[in-house]
């Protein structure tokens, strides 16, 4: 019987052949979810495989940003990880020289990024929120299992920021070939959730609407891919241009959107020249590890990928305390997450907050816990008495 890496190869040399156009849509619509269930069976860990095909490396998930490290290797990635956390992981120029994941704490504008973390109730002070994980370098079929690949890229899916890190001497097809590793594992990058409602019902067909302009998805391919599913009712409304490779995503579920930098390194072995070339390149990055060029601009920019948000805490009579800022995601920022993060009962003697900063209108400003605070703003809590 065929393996399920060879019915993967046949698949992608099917589509390879099949030319693209209107009539061919829904049987290419067809062939991707099959290959969307081949890579689900491949990465769902069976008693005899070993190794575990998801499991990532034990690092404890300490802090809540991680910024990982992936690359083909002797590309620098150590060296980065150096340089930026002051860890030390072996650097050498021979291949596979890393072959575990050493975690390092970035230092941010000369400041350990610090918060406080709440373990069985009592505030904690946490270390480390912001960790940079060096990892082992990934080839071409990481994640069918070649090399430590998918225990690499099962680390990576825990991250909030992927680091793709790239020679700046090697072809930028190095580039694609990483993202097709990452791709093939369920982790999409730069992209948004895909805006598409998708609702399975018990009769009534296949219904698709759409409240803008398709091009990639008609009826036809909408029911070849779920039949792939056997899913014969459903509802489908799209709010954008979505492919078929959206749909499959949405149907298969567990996809990580991720935000994603191309770091290229070694940059000071190449001219001027090439480096205006690489610059047109979205999302990204040039350093060079070795002789620290912009690794403030990286910082910056890791910075502004994950979102995250500093909030100065003021304790009443008192200055803001500027060393410790609170961390928040970009997706969490209330005054209520602030408080959250604080100490587990503060909400329960909230009264109201004052907020110094971008997001308050007034200095200060008296919010509720609903208002979402700003980058470097200055919170004080007013509690009950
Ligand atoms: N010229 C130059 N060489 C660099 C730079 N950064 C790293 N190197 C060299 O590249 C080689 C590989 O560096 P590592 O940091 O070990 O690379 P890695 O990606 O961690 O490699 P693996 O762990 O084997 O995957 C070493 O000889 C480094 O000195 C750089 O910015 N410029
Ligand atoms: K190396
Ligand atoms: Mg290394």
């Amino acid at each position: 019987m065929a393996t399920v890496m060879q019915k993967i190869k046949d698949i992608e040399d099917e589509m390879a052949r099949t030319q693209k156009n209107k009539a061919t849509a829904h049987h290419l619509g067809l062939l991707k979810a099959k290959l969307a269930k081949l890579r689900r069976e491949l990465l769902t860990p069976t008693s005899k495989g070993g190794g575990g095909a998801g499991e990532g490396f034990d690092v404890t998930k300490s802090g809540d940003s991680r910024v990982g490290l992936v690359g083909f290797p002797s590309v620098g990635k150590s060296t980065l990880l150096n340089k930026l956390t002051g860890t030390f992981s072996e650097v050498a120029s021979y291949e596979f020289t890393t072959l575990t994941c050493i975690p390092g704490v970035i230092t941010y504008r000369g400041a350990k990024i610090q918060s406080y973390m709440l373990i069985n109730s009592s505030p904690y002070y946490a270390q480390d929120i912001l960790i940079l994980l060096d990892l082992p370098g990934i080839i071409e079929g990481a994640k069918d299992g070649k090399g430590r690949g998918r225990q690499v890229i099962s680390t990576a899916r825990t991250c909030n920021c992927i680091l793709i890190v790239l020679d700046a001497i090697k072809p930028i097809t190095h580039k694609r070939l990483i993202e097709k590793e990452l791709e093939g594992f369920g982790i999409r990058l730069n992209k948004e959730p895909p805006n598409l409602t998708f609702r399975k019902k018990d009769k009534g067909g296949i219904n698709l609407t759409s409240t803008a302009t398709t091009t990639h998805l008609d009826l036809d391919t909408v029911k070849a891919i779920c039949s792939e599913y056997r899913i014969h009712n459903a509802d489908i409304t799209l709010r954008y241009d979505a492919t078929a490779d959206d749909l499959i995503d949405v149907i298969e579920g567990s996809r990580v959107y991720m935000p994603c930098i191309y770091v290229v390194n070694k940059i000071d072995q190449i001219t001027l020249e090439e480096l205006e070339i690489l610059d047109k390149l979205p999302h990204y990055c040039p350093i060079s590890a070795h002789l620290e060029w912009n690794l403030d601009g990286l910082l910056d920019k890791i910075w502004e990928y994950l979102s995250l948000t500093r909030i100065y805490t003021k304790p009443k009579g008192m200055n803001p305390d500027y060393e410790d800022p609170v961390i928040l995601s970009s997706k969490r920022r209330t005054v209520e997450d602030f408080c959250n993060r604080i100490h587990k009962d503060m909400l329960k003697q909230f009264k109201y907050a004052l907020v110094w900063g971008s997001s308050a209108k007034h200095k200060p400003q008296r919010v509720g816990k609903e208002h979402e605070l700003e980058d470097e703003d200055v919170v004080q809590i007013i509690k009950k008495v």
